[in-house]
């Protein structure tokens, strides 16, 4: 079974290498790639076949779709002539339904949506995935099947998805804005910035794995940490003077609504 990733930026690359990691021959991807230079870079990090996008449509049996949002439409237009019904089409991009994607693609290709977020470099990404029109659970189990090389996958209906990218697929960028703040503040406190960051970093995994491996809720790990009227519930009543909660309430409808607002067509 062949898979063509279409547009290798940083997400085409994250599934490139966890698909392979993954045990899935080399052989058996191709990948498409405007720009001459990333197409050679992935050539000689992978040992990739790079081609044309109509051809990578024409050898594939799934196609990954993996350019920004603004390109879909033309990418979709370029490659319509080369798809087959019986064929899968899984898109990444953020706000693009499964609608928009049928609607450029001959009856009977199906298409499934996702979300991912960038820990899938390292294997730990969120993967979160509804089925189109035309999918059902064989499709499905196949986008899922390619997804879990890179991480966790969930299902949800498509309605959820703008609320998906809002907690997931933007999230990790939430997570680096504490971490660069909290270094800062580490180095405004008087510590080297190295130390300052080796320090965040190892709280950040420590406290994931906490969450993971205990299955506590928050709220239990956090009460956990504030010793009465110690150090930590200084720090909160800080941040709750600062308003951080409502803050998060009000940056994930942003990101919601902006997720929205790419669906119905707004570039910029
Ligand atoms: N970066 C992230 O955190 C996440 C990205 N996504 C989605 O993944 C998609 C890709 O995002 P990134 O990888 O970050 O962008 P990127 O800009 O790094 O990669 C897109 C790639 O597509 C190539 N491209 C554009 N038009 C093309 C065409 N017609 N044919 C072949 N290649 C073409 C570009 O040269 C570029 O290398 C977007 O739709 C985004 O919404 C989804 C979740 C998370
Ligand atoms: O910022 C964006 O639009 C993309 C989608 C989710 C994460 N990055």
């Amino acid at each position: 079974m062949t898979v063509a990733i279409l547009g290798a930026g940083v997400m085409g690359e994250a599934l490139l290498s966890g698909i392979v990691q993954g045990g899935r021959p080399v052989s058996d991807v191709l990948v498409a790639e405007k720009r001459p230079d990333r197409a050679a870079e992935l050539t000689e990090r992978y040992g990739v076949d790079v081609v044309g996008n109509a051809e990578a449509v024409k050898r594939a049996d799934t196609v990954l779709l993996v350019v920004k949002p603004q390109d879909m439409g033309p990418l979709l237009d370029d490659v319509a002539a080369s798809a087959r019904p019986g064929q899968l089409f899984v898109s990444l991009a953020a706000g693009i339904t499964t609608a928009f994607v049928e609607a450029r693609l001959p009856d009977g290709v199906a298409v499934v949506r996702v979300m991912p977020n960038t820990p899938a470099l390292v294997g730990e990404g969120m993967s979160v995935i509804s089925p189109g029109s035309h999918s059902g659970e064989e499709q499905l189990r196949e986008a899922e099947e390619l997804l879990r090389s890179t991480g966790r996958v969930a299902r949800v209906p498509e309605k959820l998805q703008d609320a998906v990218t809002a907690v997931s697929g933007s999230g990790p960028a939430y997570v680096f804005y504490v971490v660069e703040s909290m270094i800062e503040a580490g180095v405004h406190l008087g510590l080297p910035r190295a130390t300052a960051t080796e320090l965040v970093v190892q709280t950040l995994v420590g406290s994931a794995k906490l969450l993971r491996e205990t299955g506590q809720h928050p709220t239990v790990l956090r009460e956990g940490v504030t010793s009465p009227g110690g150090t930590t519930a200084a720090a909160l009543r800080q941040l709750e003077e600062g308003r951080v909660r409502a803050d998060f309430l009000a940056a994930l409808e942003a990101a919601r609504d902006r997720s929205r607002a790419l669906s119905s067509g707004e570039s910029v």
